[in-house]
């Protein structure tokens, strides 16, 4: 998958524009603030529909201005297509060549991984923030997982009504309790297959451009215990079995404390948790070794090629991890759009940027 432009406007502090981008590397230069992070953000948000930074959509908006949007053109293995969102009223407009439609018809049509310093906090943070990473990049290719997670996020806050307002006598609170169990399995389900596919990609990605003596692998930490492989009918009667020996405690705490909601993803690095026992150095390379092993995901479910974006490349990596990743990508067909202070001296187009206001300089250097 390519992007080959983009239009947007309001766009945090970037000038409205138009860019047209290179196939392979595309490069964005310029000093601190001056809005390498803003432009690779709105690529990615007008892939995406979200922003890899923030949670606070009206953030994105231009200061004193209402409303922002983003079109960007692509070209898939089929054909060329374009998308777009646009942002007023604390609403998202999406649209799927031209014509406006619902999220449905806009998510997943371009795939994006974005790698920025923040990252991090896939280790060193809560496990909110991995659940919302794993559950997001699982979507991204299978949209049964997406149309399970909305419904099961419906039914816990159901779940959760009945539980809080002593409901649970009530028959639709049995209703709902199948749904969650039938959903909460299949989520269970899915979430151990990728984890079991994406540690192996991760442990090879890690080998290869940073460190071949060590292991990295991933774990599903599990309400229900240590479970490897199961079927969905072995994982239901498990949340069913698990609901029965802790009902009385969810009654008395009025919600749910039971279900994937629960669970957390943990980086192992020759066994022990990163979190707690890797270097800054081994984080960061564990969370770039994520991010490409993402893309081999979505090159597997999707059988095309996400785009990357990478932030503020310079200031992450020193010289010879830095060289090691931009070697790796020569090597492969995908779409890069970097941001660094300084020149990597590499093929790419590049696009300098100065208090908003970007400009193309040679078209391929
Ligand atoms: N909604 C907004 N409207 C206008 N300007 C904004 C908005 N949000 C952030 N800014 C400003 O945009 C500028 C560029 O921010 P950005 O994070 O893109 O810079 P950067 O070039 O990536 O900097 P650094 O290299 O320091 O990370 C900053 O001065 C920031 O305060």
């Amino acid at each position: 998958m390519r992007i080959s432009e983009i239009n947007y406007i309001n766009f945090r502090n970037l000038k409205d524009n138009n860019l047209k981008f290179h196939r392979k590397f595309n490069l964005f230069l310029g000093k601190n603030g001056q809005g390498k992070t803003s432009i690779l953000e709105a690529i990615y948000f007008s892939a995406t529909g979200k922003s890899f930074r923030t949670s606070k959509n009206s953030e994105l908006i231009r200061y004193g201005l209402q409303k922002t949007g983003a079109f960007i053109a692509y070209e898939d293995i089929v054909s060329e297509k374009s998308i777009s969102v646009k942002l007023a009223g604390g609403k998202k407009e999406y649209s799927y060549n031209r014509k406006k439609v619902k999220y449905d018809g806009f998510h997943g049509k371009v795939n994006a991984v974005s790698f920025i310093p923040e990252d991090i906090s896939l280790i060193v943070g809560a496990p909110g923030i991995r659940r919302s990473f794993f559950d997001y990049e699982i979507a991204q290719s299978n949209y049964d997982y997406f149309s399970d997670l909305k419904n099961y996020t419906k039914i816990l806050k159901l779940r959760n009504k009945y539980l809080k307002e002593k409901q649970y006598t009530d028959p639709i609170f049995e209703i709902y309790q199948e749904e969650f169990i039938r959903l909460g399995a299949r989520i269970l389900k899915k979430r151990l297959e990728y984890v079991k596919n994406i540690s192996i990609l991760l442990n090879l990605n890690y080998r290869k451009l940073f460190d071949e003596k060590k292991e990295l692998s991933l774990r599903y930490s599990c309400f229900l215990g240590e479970v490897k492989k199961a079927t969905l009918e072995e994982l239901e009667s498990g949340i069913r079995e698990k609901i029965r020996k802790n009902f009385s405690r969810e009654k008395r705490y009025g919600y749910s404390i039971v279900g994937p909601q629960k669970d957390d993803f943990l980086f192992l690095l020759n066994e022990r948790e990163a979190k707690s026992y890797a270097s800054q150095g081994e984080k960061k390379s564990i969370v770039f070794s994520l991010k490409l092993a993402e893309i081999d995901m979505i090159i597997k479910e999707k059988r095309d090629t996400p785009i990357f974006i990478i932030d503020d490349i310079s200031s992450y990596f020193d010289s010879i991890r830095k060289e090691n990743i931009l070697n790796y990508f020569n090597h492969r067909d995908i779409q890069l759009f970097i941001s660094s202070t300084s020149d990597l001296g590499i093929k790419a187009k590049k696009f300098f940027i100065e208090k908003g206001d970007i400009h193309d300089g040679d078209k391929e250097c």
